[in-house]
């Protein structure tokens, strides 16, 4: 099977155009087939301040309404992803960026309202990649924005985590795939405070054990939920690392 690449790159790198300028260029020069995802909640949050529109959050989720939803697609369809594109076109990779309505490649359901109405929020129900396969394999470049819709004309917010690793299950029938994610930590850290205590591989059973001691918790409790959903369901490898370590290093997640 050939190799893909798949690396989603979080709000943090995206937002500071330094650090996202050094995330492409390192992305630019991995070997072989890959696909970028990114995320932007940073960047929709300052803009919607800009356009005097509120932020509302429970338990850090952004709640989605109309409002909002303009924002998030305006900010992570254009903005965001248009700009990744036309840097990786200056760096001569053939960039194409997409929103889960383009080419319908995934599709959504509006979150049913259960304690919290979390607004337009798109949990994925079906992944089509045979387009963007052929697309991969004439070393175009995907890069896909944290957007889904409904096939009924509804576009929705999704988790660019998720996004990933729903797109890495999708290509794993096709490709021997490594997602990895890439934030502003070097991996999955011992203690959160501590830079240098990285864990090098983790199992499922050791992920829950350090959540339930509080040594994990807030966004990489998703992100590793995600992780874990990913290698069950087919994908070859999953590292969570940091710019620096895109090629190799961070942690490893291995399946039980
Ligand atoms: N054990 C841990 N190791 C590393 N990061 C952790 C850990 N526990 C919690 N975190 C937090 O998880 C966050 C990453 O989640 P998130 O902000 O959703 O990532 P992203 O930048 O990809 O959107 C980090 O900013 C960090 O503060
Ligand atoms: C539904 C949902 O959680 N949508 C996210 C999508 C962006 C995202 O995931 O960005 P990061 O990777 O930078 O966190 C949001 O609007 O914040």
């Amino acid at each position: 099977m050939q190799k893909l690449t798949l690396v989603k790159v979080g709000g943090k790198v995206v937002e500071e155009s330094d650090s996202l300028q050094d995330l492409l260029n390192r992305f630019s020069q991995l070997e072989g087939l890959k696909v970028l995802v990114h995320g932007g909640g940073r960047s929709a949050t300052a803009m919607a301040e800009r356009l005097g529109i509120e932020t509302k959050m429970v338990d850090g989720r952004r709640i989605t309404d109309q409002a909002m939803l303009e924002v998030v697609t305006m900010v992570y369809g254009g903005l965001v992803n248009k700009n990744i594109v036309a840097q990786l076109q200056a760096s001569g990779i053939n960039a194409i960026g997409l929103t889960g309505a383009d080419l319908n490649y995934m599709q959504a359901v509006k979150r049913p309202v259960k304690d919290i109405d979390y607004g337009f929020v798109g949990d994925v129900v079906a992944v089509h990649v045979d387009e963007l396969k052929l697309l991969v394999e004439k070393n175009v470049v995907p890069v896909l924005a944290p957007l889904t819709h409904d096939k009924k004309g509804q576009l929705l917010n999704t988790n660019a985590d998720t996004i990933a690793a729903e797109a890495a299950i999708g290509f794993s029938r096709y490709f021997e795939v490594e997602l990895v994610y890439c934030f502003e930590k070097p991996g999955v850290l011992e203690n959160a405070d501590d830079d240098y205590s990285v864990i090098q591989s983790l199992n499922h059973a050791g992920f829950k054990a350090l959540q339930v001691s509080g040594a994990i918790h807030t966004g990489m409790i998703p992100k590793l939920d995600n992780s874990f959903n990913a290698i069950s369901k087919g994908v070859h490898q999953v590292r969570i690392t940091n710019i620096e370590g895109l090629q190799k290093g961070g942690t490893t997640l291995v399946g039980d």
